[in-house]
């Protein structure tokens, strides 16, 4: 069986997503799970694109050791540059450079002719080659190229260095046999082509990302690009894990393997649900929270008799299992310490007495603790950084009347640790709370966007609610966990604001003026 690699980019084309950004501490803790996936590569960011960007980056190569670390460069010297600094320390740095070659975006978007185009690649590529050994060449939009040009230009860079070919179909146009035969072609016009791998990156404009990639994998892709639950730029990429799961499930005509570990999916799809705040949508196939439910009686029937009639794929495989609860108001830290391990959390010291603590205060009000909601107060302690200066909720009272004018009462200290406390009101309770936040913060807040979920079934269910504001001009998500649907709406807003404090150039702003 033909191996697979499998190269990730949920870090980076992932976090492209709309309303989707990452922290450093969000991004290493996906990092560590992709690791633990069994991903070949993984693209950390593109570090040229922002200071906090290069700083994942950097952290990320300093972190993973069992998987290669990529960072995206446009052919642009200084990108190249700011790559190297950011993934110089990772144990085998690759960089992923991308120039676009169809005509419509070198005509419209870079202005550049063909000729240029090919020249700019070359140089590019050699230039990057002083740095990097692994080099990943990538002719955006490939799937509306010419053939023959594509030919041509793959074949120069193939000899200015690079290892690595990607062919995107980058604006999900492409069909299964068209992409198919883009493979094929290069394999058979180009004439170096054996010196490098070829890689397939689909996106799902047309819903077809994830039949595109498997045709490319027929006709000669080696490696394939993707991100956890399809997150991405417009309708996302192509999903890994129904990647993995095809070629598990229809081995008998895909004959292709890769190192994913299947049963780390359903862990690897909860947490870049839960940092990115995109929900899984519940029909989504392999992970969807209705992949295996069961409603109609004739299935139903069915699957008593035996499983295979309707489930071709058992919710073990993917890492679905029963909540094994064992922890409750009367355990110690020693167990809880060790469920917290069984879940594929490494808690430092410090991160376990505070998951300890958080543990504890939720035995107080809620009678059953699931795996769900430890998964959501060990995320939290682990994405949220205790050290940095940040604001701090520290009590709040709303009175709500359907004849009153609803009233919050909050007191909180500023990152300064300065004791701030306010009244005001709002047409809800919701409302009356973020004005009140915002008015004690002095800074300029708007709402973009609110949901709310419940973690876990029953009345006494954490609620946790996901949030965008723009703070300053500033767009920025936020989430926050608590039993009481206020509280988590009051963490999520402080979340928020906190998170763009913590970007390196917004922090000068934001304690001049405290
Ligand atoms: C298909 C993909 O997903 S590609 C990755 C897309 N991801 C992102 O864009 C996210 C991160 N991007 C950013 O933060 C910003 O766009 C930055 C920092 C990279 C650049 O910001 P700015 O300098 O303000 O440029 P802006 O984004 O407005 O325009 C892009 C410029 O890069 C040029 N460009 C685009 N692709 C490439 C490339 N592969 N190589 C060289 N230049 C390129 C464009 O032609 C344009 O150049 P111009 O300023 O001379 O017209
Ligand atoms: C940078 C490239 C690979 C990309 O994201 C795309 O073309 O979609």
């Amino acid at each position: 069986m033909a191996r697979i690699k499998v190269f990730d980019t949920t870090l980076r084309d992932g976090e492209q997503s709309p309303g989707v950004n990452l922290n450093q501490l969000e991004k290493i803790e996906i990092a560590k799970q992709l690791e633990r996936f069994g991903v070949d590569r993984m693209e950390a960011g593109f570090p040229a694109s922002s200071q906090s960007e290069f700083e994942s980056v950097k952290a990320i190569a300093k972190t993973i050791q069992n998987a290669s670390v990529t960072g995206l460069a446009r052919a642009k010297k200084s990108d190249i540059d700011c790559a190297w600094e950011a993934l110089q320390y990772a144990k085998e740095p690759r960089l992923h450079i991308f120039l676009a070659t169809s005509p419509i975006h070198m005509q419209h978007k870079l202005q550049m002719s063909p000729e240029k185009v090919i020249e700019t690649a070359c140089d590019m590529v050699a230039y990057a080659k002083e740095k990097f050994q692994q080099i990943e060449f990538s002719a955006e939009d490939a799937s509306r190229s010419d053939l023959a040009f594509l030919a041509e230009i793959t074949e120069k860079v193939i000899d200015a260095g690079a290892t690595v070919i990607n062919l995107p179909d980058t604006v999900g146009y492409t069909t299964p046999a068209e992409y198919g035969a883009l493979f094929r072609y290069m394999k058979e016009n180009v004439p170096n082509i054996h010196q490098v791998s070829l890689s397939a990156h689909c996106h799902d404009d047309l819903g077809m990302a994830v039949a595109n990639t498997i045709a490319a994998i027929e006709n000669g892709a080696t490696q394939i690009e993707g991100t956890i639950n399809g997150i991405g730029e417009r309708a996302g990429n192509a999903s890994l894990e129904e990647i993995a799961v095809a070629l598990t499930i229809r081995n008998n005509v895909y004959p292709y393997h890769t190192n994913l570990v299947l049963n780390e999916i359903k862990r690897t799809s909860d947490l870049v649900s839960k940092l990115t705040g995109m929900v899984v949508p519940a029909n989504k196939a392999v992970i969807g929270k209705n992949a295996f439910a069961h409603e109609s009686g004739i299935h139903q029937d069915g699957m008593l008799k035996n499983a295979s009639t309707y489930e071709i794929i058992t919710p073990e495989m993917v890492g679905i299992h029963e909540s094994d609860l064992v922890l409750g108001k009367h355990s110690g830290k020693h167990a809880f310490s060790n469920h917290v391990q069984s879940l594929g959390y490494t808690l430092s010291e410090e991160k376990l007495t505070e998951a300890f603590q958080a543990f504890k205060s939720l035995t107080d009000c809620k009678k059953e603790i699931t795996d769900e909601d430890l998964f959501t107060l060990l995320t939290d302690v682990q994405t949220v950084s205790t050290r940095a200066p940040k604001y701090t909720l520290q009590s709040f009272q709303v009175q709500y009347g359907s004849t009153n004018i609803p009233t919050a009462t909050i007191a909180m200290k500023n990152p300064n640790g300065e004791y701030l406390e306010m009244a005001g009101t709002g047409k809800g309770s919701v409302e009356a709370i973020y004005n009140t936040l915002e008015a004690l913060m002095h800074e300029d807040i708007q709402l973009e966007d609110y949901r709310i979920n419940s973690v876990g079934a029953g009345r006494d269910a954490l609620a946790e609610v996901h949030i965008r504001l723009k703070v300053n001009g500033y767009t920025m998500n936020g989430r926050g966990s608590a039993q009481d649907v206020l509280e988590a709406s009051a963490h999520a807003f402080i979340n928020s604001v906190n998170r763009v404090f913590m970007q390196p150039n917004l922090k000068q702003k934001q304690h001049a003026q405290m």
